[in-house]
């Protein structure tokens, strides 16, 4: 009876006819201070069982209402509302399930009496906002029981690291929070931080996958980071942000030029998904010349937005943007149908080349896109040139080989873009058979004066020519980086020395030039 009871969600006593009390449950006994033997002290409750007192006084001096009930044998159930006791409901709404850490309204609830300021013996606090580094791909990958363990491990890990005083709280998925106290700040939140960042990153062992994660954090102090706790969890929030951008399995602290640049990239974001509707797209072509006949054989189709007033935005800037709010889809897909349409308007039949961003892989229906792009235009699949960077191979690579494989089926030709910059530049060369290779503009820049440069720009050359690959040098702005590149083998050109991206109506002079060089 009495672990039952103390189970029940609400505050109640037993009191026999003359009103001594036969049993009282844990909360009841805790709010009148009761014994733990019902009828040795507390309230006298005689007055409670007849119905004329209506509510009672607890230790801690609240007037809290009660409700008799009377049941057989002349016996009253006297029920206390405390609405503010932690019965056992509340309990599971502010601990969470999985880990049986403190949820984001404890944690609030403890900001607030941190945001007092200072102790008397200097004691400070710290809150430290943390999200784990490829925790997604192992719940993606190995299926949410493995990440459930995963996380109690790295549970495990933070209570080990943090001390009594400290609260540890899961706001929800791979993010957790860590309020610390300690009268050395902020020293201890960067040795705590950096404590961490080196304990999470450790490798682990669940049900015999080793596994590895990162950790990536921010810190905020209050009251001057925050003097409210979403203020403060939102600076924490932005210091966070910056870890990740940093490279993530990092700490940042908050600064307040973190503000204003994230309220920029906000408006950003806003101007980005009003652009489509306002028409403030443009596609712009730069040509590419071969160095076996001087002529034009294709063009690269390159996104443009023209802002009312930040004038001429760069795809640098926008597109990955675009990729994280998940805009680039259908970007990449009016770039492809524009570019595809005007290719197909040419006197002549160079190739047009199109950008493809890894984001737009991961989307179902790529294939189909551009068939009806294809399509729609007339224009012939050969004519189209796809230009992939290597971290569309990096994830998911049987299935990214799929997808390239049955876009070349279509008939049209797939370019490894920016080669040479990635982790494996050359395994990917084995992996599929790309029709051409993209040196990168930083080799060729640096190829007058950097012997490496002009070491890797020769490799990659000599690599095209012995897999039948043609092989195109982008940013070429020189006669001398042109001279050298002709000299190695380099089959086509591309850059400012020929010509800066155009806009379609501009392209007239550039065929003419072409016909009559
Ligand atoms: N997924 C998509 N990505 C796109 C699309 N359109 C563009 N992009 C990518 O954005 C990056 C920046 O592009 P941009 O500012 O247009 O720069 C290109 C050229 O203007 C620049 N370039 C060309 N020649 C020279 C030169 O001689 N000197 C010099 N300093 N810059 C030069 O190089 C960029 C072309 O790069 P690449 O694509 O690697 O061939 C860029 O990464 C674009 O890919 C889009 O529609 N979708």
């Amino acid at each position: 009876m009495m672990e039952v009871c103390d189970r029940l969600p609400c505050a109640f006593a037993i009191l026999e006819p003359d009103g001594l009390v036969s049993f009282a449950n844990a909360a009841f006994r805790t709010l009148f201070n009761l014994s733990s033997h019902p009828g040795l002290g507390g309230p006298d409750l005689s007055r409670v069982a007849s119905g004329a007192v209506r509510s009672l006084k607890s230790l801690d001096g609240r007037i809290l209402p009660v409700n008799p009930v009377t049941f057989g044998g002349g016996r009253t159930l006297v029920l206390v509302e405390d609405k503010s006791s932690s019965s056992p409901a509340e309990m599971t709404e502010r601990r969470d399930a999985l880990t049986g850490l403190a949820n984001r309204v404890v944690l609030k609830e403890q900001i607030v009496t941190a945001l007092t300021g200072p102790e008397p013996d200097g004691t400070e606090t710290a809150l430290l906002l943390l999200d784990l580094d490829r925790f997604k791909a192992v719940n993606d990958t190995l299926g949410h029981p493995i990440g459930d363990k995963l996380l109690c491990r790295v549970v495990d890990r933070l209570r080990a690291t943090v001390r009594k005083t400290d609260l540890v709280a899961r706001l929800g998925g791979d993010e957790f929070a860590i309020l610390q106290r300690s009268p050395k700040q902020p020293e201890a939140a960067k040795a705590l931080a950096q404590r961490l960042v080196d304990l999470i990153g450790r490798t682990y062992l669940v049900d015999d996958h080793i596994l590895n994660i990162g950790v990536s954090i921010g810190v905020a102090f209050p009251p001057n980071d925050g003097n409210d706790p979403d203020r403060l969890l939102k600076s924490a929030d932005l210091a966070l942000y910056r870890a990740k951008e940093e490279g993530r399995g990092r700490f940042r602290f908050f600064e307040q030029e973190m503000d204003a640049r994230a309220q920029a990239r906000r408006t950003l974001e806003l101007d980005l998904r009003r652009a489509f509707a306002l028409r403030q797209f443009e596609v712009y072509y730069q040509a590419q010349m071969s160095l076996h006949d001087k002529q034009v054989v294709g063009f690269e189709a390159l996104a443009r937005w023209r802002h009312p007033q930040r004038g001429m935005v760069s795809p640098a800037a926008f597109i990955p943007v675009a990729e994280e709010i998940g805009l680039i889809s259908q970007i990449g897909e009016w770039v492809l149908l524009t570019a595809c349409r005007e290719a197909a308007s040419w006197p002549g039949n160079q190739r047009i080349a199109v950008n493809l961003s890894p984001m737009q892989f991961g989307k179902a229906g790529l294939v189909e896109t551009v068939a009806a792009a294809l399509a729609t235009s007339g224009l012939p699949p050969e004519r189209l040139e796809l230009e992939i960077t290597e971290s569309v191979l990096l994830d998911d690579t049987a299935g990214t080989l799929a997808i390239l494989h049955q876009l070349r089926s279509l008939g049209i030709r797939i370019a490894m873009d920016d080669f040479g910059t990635g982790y494996s530049s050359l395994g990917y060369l084995r992996s599929f058979p790309f029709d051409k290779v993209k040196i990168d503009q930083s080799f060729i820049r640096d190829m007058p004066t950097d012997g490496d440069s002009a070491a890797i720009v020769k490799a990659i050359i000599g690599l095209g020519i012995s897999l039948g690959i043609s092989t195109t040098a982008e940013g070429v702005e020189t006669e001398e980086q042109l001279n050298r590149l002709r000299a190695e083998g380099c089959t086509d050109i591309q850059g400012y020395l020929l010509s800066k991206p155009v806009p379609a109506s501009d392209l007239a002079a550039i065929f003419n030039r072409s016909t009559h060089p």
